[in-house]
Parts: C-alpha cells; sequence; structure tokens
C-alpha cells in the first residue's frame, strides 16, 4: 500500500468510473451533483453524457484545480463546499459520486430523509461493509429510505481499482427513487 497522507482515494478502474455513468443513465437536461469531486475522476466522464453538473469540494487546491480544468465547459460548475452543509436543490436531480468514507452516513442522510424527494437516484461509491448495511434495512433509519427509494448493491469494486489502494473493498450503491 502507498503512503497516502491526505487519505484520499481515487478512482483508477476506467470500466469502473464507465459502468458508474452507464447505470446512472443521465444525459442532456438532467443535473448531476459529482459530491467529493477531487480532481474530476468523474465530473470530466458525467460533462461528456450532456447533463449540467455541480461539482462539489472542500478542498481548495482540488477546487482550484477543478476551476481550471472545467473553465471551458459551461455545464459543470464548481462549488467550494462541505457535502454535509452544501444547499441542495429543489429540482430533481441525480448523483453520481465517489463519496470519502467518513461522511457516507451523513451524506445519505441528507439525500434520502429530506421530505422532499427531489433525489431521482444515485450511484455512489462507498466502503462495502456500508453498502451491506445500508441495504439490509435492519434499522428504522434505513428500513424508512428503502420504503421511499430501491437500494441495491451493483458490484463490488475491489481495492484496487483506487490510486492508492485503500484497506477496505468499496461498492457501487444503486439508489432510485420508488
Ligand atoms: C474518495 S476522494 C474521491 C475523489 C474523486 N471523486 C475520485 O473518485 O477520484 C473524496 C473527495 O472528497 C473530498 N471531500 C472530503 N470531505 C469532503 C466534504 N465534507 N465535502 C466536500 N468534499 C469533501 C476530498 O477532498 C476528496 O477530493
Amino acid at each position: 500500500m502507498l503512503p497516502n497522507p491526505s487519505g484520499v482515494h481515487f478512482l483508477s478502474a476506467h470500466a469502473v468510473i464507465r459502468q458508474l455513468i452507464r447505470s446512472s443513465g443521465v444525459g442532456p437536461g438532467d443535473l448531476v451533483i459529482d459530491f467529493g469531486a477531487g480532481p474530476g475522476t468523474l465530473t470530466a466522464p458525467l460533462a461528456a453524457t450532456g447533463s449540467r453538473i455541480l461539482a462539489i469540494e472542500r478542498d481548495p487546491a482540488f477546487v482550484r484545480k477543478l476551476n481550471r480544468r472545467f473553465a471551458d465547459q459551461p455545464l459543470v460548475k464548481v462549488v467550494h463546499a462541505d457535502l454535509r452543509t452544501v444547499p441542495l436543490p429543489s429540482r430533481d436531480f441525480s448523483v453520481v459520486a465517489s463519496i470519502p468514507y467518513a461522511v457516507s452516513t451523513v451524506l445519505l442522510r441528507r439525500l434520502l430523509s429530506r421530505p422532499r424527494r427531489s433525489l431521482v437516484g444515485a450511484d455512489l461509491v462507498v466502503e462495502w461493509g456500508f453498502a451491506r448495511r445500508i441495504v439490509a434495512a435492519r434499522t428504522t433509519e434505513t428500513a424508512k429510505w428503502a420504503a421511499k427509494y430501491e437500494l441495491r448493491i451493483a458490484r463490488r469494486i475491489p481495492a484496487n481499482c483506487f490510486r492508492p489502494a485503500p484497506r477496505v473493498d468499496s461498492a457501487h450503491l444503486v439508489i432510485r427513487r420508488r
């Protein structure tokens, strides 16, 4: 395992990136949020779908990088914000994101517990064990989410699909509004 002082793991497997985008089905006219956009690993292929992207990132160095990378792409809006507090759209939106594991629960609460069900669907890369717990829907909270949203694991994503590789495998978690 490589040293990784920042604790950030970037998705590096192109096949996984393609599967996430294809699964989301997003296209022109859709509003898509990439939470924790990093250097734009998912933002770039998402922009190629013709959808409107909000690339949300907390780290100022990544924000500068994203602003440079997407300066000539009017459909990409880079938002320097914390995903735990950034206001969510009131119009329908989708999420395609490889998120920081530490805030997975907070983000799912924000997306799935709000009264306004403007989340159409999400394709998320999350920690494998977390995904298993969510789809099992054994708690009152996750059971409530399951009543409103279909939650399933599309596939296991091995740790070697990231650079540097994390200690644990991940999952492609699919969420769809019922
Ligand atoms: C796992 S990395 C994924 C980066 C990129 N999406 C990829 O797949 O390669 C998570 C990213 O989320 C950012 N991040 C961490 N905590 C955040 C927060 N609370 N709000 C917004 N971004 C955050 C990190 O700076 C990092 O760029």
